[in-house]
């Protein structure tokens, strides 16, 4: 390889690692960040008409597209699931994702450029599990530690289960970057319109003691 060709490769690797970003890099042995203990990546959880109809049942929402990501919530205070939902929180549980079946979702939909920022999910009202289903567009998750500095990444494909539980889910932040696309094995991937199904089981508190 001409040697400016590889020092320029260099450098963006190198500036890649210190941002913490995934990387696939075929042939070099260089290190990747390692996930949070409790990430479990499934790809293709559901099948591709599994999605569309998923995607059927989540436009009759009438998503407005032009606020910062739309997002509805089912389930919990507001109720039982609706069917369509409640067969995914089922399947969650009988296939060994979930230990609990969710009863509430989160629904959240992305136009091309934008994001979720850094944040736990709510641990007063939210169990240990959650369940992430993606649906429409790959986006890159990024995981930062809470009380330290490790930082790690995780593509989300459409059709991929992604759960976290553990140090992933209360130790270590998620969010996903505001930006039009995501890197792919050193290219960059547009971003399309996105869905999110979030599956959490709420906590369930005691009577109150005097
Ligand atoms: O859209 C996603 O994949 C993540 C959503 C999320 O983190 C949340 O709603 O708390
Ligand atoms: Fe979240």
């Amino acid at each position: 390889m001409d040697d400016s060709v590889f020092c320029s490769c260099y450098v963006l690797i190198s500036c890649d690692i210190v941002k913490g970003m995934s990387l696939f890099l075929p042939g070099l042995d260089l290190p990747v960040p390692a996930l949070p203990a409790g990430l479990v990546y499934t790809p293709e959880f559901i099948n591709s008409t599994e999605e569309r109809c998923l995607m059927a049942a989540v436009e009759r929402e009438k998503w407005n597209r032009e606020i910062s990501r739309p997002r509805q919530s089912h389930g919990g205070r507001h109720g039982p699931l609706p069917d369509w939902l409640a067969a995914i929180a089922r399947r969650l549980a009988d296939s060994g994702h979930m230990e609990e079946v969710a009863d509430k979702v989160v629904v959240n939909g992305y136009a091309p450029g934008q994001g979720i920022g850094a944040h736990v999910d709510d641990t007063a009202s939210c169990g240990g599990e959650i369940a992430i289903v993606s649906l429409g567009s790959l986006v890159e998750m990024v995981f930062a530690e809470v009380a330290g500095e490790r930082k790690a990444a995780q593509l989300l494909e459409p059709r991929s289960l992604l759960m976290l539980s553990g140090a992933a889910r209360y130790d270590w932040s998620h969010a996903i970057s505001a930006r039009r696309s995501d890197p792919v094995a050193g290219m960059r991937m547009a971003r399309q319109w996105r869905v999110s199904l979030t599956f959490r089981t709420s906590v369930r508190r005691g009577p109150a003691t005097a």
